[in-house]
């Protein structure tokens, strides 16, 4: 899952690590050529090491004027090079470079990200992230990492680490609520309606639900509201069979708002706790089928409407999204195959575009493979925190 995005978060962690490991040495080797006379890095480290841990090393270099470091390290340890005056550290800079030497740390400035952020910026369009959405992740991840001192080498990764996370996670957590607390809280039946178009895993992801919540307590009836299609009864009516609930139909070319509403009555009546109300899979853009989708609205007031898209359409998702929430009001997404996406962009963005959180993901055709969408756990899958 997401492979190839994860694969491109870790090259930009790469090149921000080899873009300060190069501005470390850079620094280390300018750092003597800037020096006032007498006074180099590698003094300064010297005279660090003196006045800290070996005061008598100090004294016997003072005392050998023959070893020109260990008397440049006495000049050093009278006026400590690691202190320099603000005047010094103005005009020259070599005050900042003095330290970054001497205690492997150094400031990241905004020209040394230009070139690993336009990269991340490349991979996230590539990965299908939205426009909108890669630029909140690079303003934070540059907000995250710029101007401030940063330890070199080796903790620069995590650094890198810790600021992509904090980006993903604030993009990708937008509207979170936890859903399970949400149906036990609900009167009952509480009614979800399942929207979006054509074949990207609707009815399935229905029979999941079912099965998920079954797992949890709940009971649920099914509800054909796709009575637009040939053949949509007989589809849903095979996971109603395998997974032994009752469904609710009407004719083909009937209400969908009716088939809802008979479900409810059902549900009332025979105390089941959840109405799974599927949809025709409809265009956003056909307004004959839009209105249908209002009348259920209004004929049984639902209590969400869940967006299902696959993840494998990245971009293409995004913008339905957006479109169905502003058509119906959308309170969630559920994200199918997302065990076939390998650029996890329609994953990263939806939340985002829509103002509303991705619920679940679908991650296989089984009945059981719907996964709640825990945004630490996708951001810690994107990082390789698991395999
Ligand atoms: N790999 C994978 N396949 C899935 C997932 N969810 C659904 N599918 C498959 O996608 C195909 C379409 O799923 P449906 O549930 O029929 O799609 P739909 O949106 O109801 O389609 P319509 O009824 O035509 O609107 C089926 O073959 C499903 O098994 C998923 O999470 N992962």
């Amino acid at each position: 899952m997401f492979d190839s995005l994860k694969e491109k978060l870790g090259s930009f962690r790469d090149d921000v690590e080899e873009t300060a490991e190069e501005k470390a040495a850079e620094e280390e080797e300018e750092a003597p050529t800037e020096a006032p006379e007498g006074e180099t890095a590698e003094a300064a480290t010297v005279a660090e090491r003196s006045t800290e841990h070996d005061a008598p090393a100090a004294e016997s270099a003072v005392a050998e004027p023959a070893a020109e470091d260990a008397d440049e390290a006495s000049t050093a340890a009278d006026e400590p090079a690691d202190e320099p005056t603000e005047e010094e550290e103005k005009s020259t800079g070599f005050g900042a470079k003095m330290k970054a030497a001497a205690t492997g740390k150094f400031v990241i400035e905004e020209e040394d990200l230009e070139e690993p952020l336009w990269d991340l910026k490349m991979a996230l369009l590539e990965s299908d992230v939205e426009m909108s959405v890669a630029e909140e992740i690079l303003d934070r991840v540059e907000e995250e990492l710029v101007g401030e001192r940063r330890k070199f080498t080796e903790s620069t990764g995590s650094i890198v680490e810790d600021a992509l996370r904090e980006a993903l996670l604030e993009v990708i957590s937008v509207g979170q609520f936890d859903f399970e607390e949400r149906v036990a809280d609900a009167d009952k039946p509480l009614v979800i309606i399942f929207t979006g178009v054509n074949g990207v895993g609707k009815t399935t992801s229905i029979a999941k639900m079912s099965q998920y919540l079954e797992e949890r307590g709940y009971s649920s009836v099914l509800a054909n509201g796709d009575t637009y299609r040939a053949g949509a009864n007989e589809q849903i009516g095979e996971h109603a069979e395998a997974l032994d609930r009752k469904l609710i139909t009407h004719q083909q070319g009937g209400d969908p708002a009716a088939v809802i509403y008979d479900a409810v009555e059902y549900a009332e009546a025979n105390d089941v706790d959840v109405v799974l109300g599927d949809t025709a899979g409809r265009l956003h853009t056909n307004e004959g089928l839009m209105d249908q989708l209002e009348k259920i609205g209004r004929v049984v007031d639902p209590d969400m409407t869940l967006f299902v898209d696959e993840a494998v359409a990245g971009q293409d998702a995004v913008q339905r999204a957006k479109q169905f929430d502003e058509a119906v009001t959308i309170d969630g997404s559920i994200l199918t195959k997302a065990d076939a996406d390998s650029n996890g962009g329609a994953a990263i963005s939806v939340a985002h575009v829509t103002g509303k959180p991705i619920l679940f993901l679908g991650v296989g055709q089984g009945y059981d493979h719907l996964e709640r969408f825990d945004p630490e756990v996708v951001v810690g899958r994107l990082l390789g925190d698991e395999s």
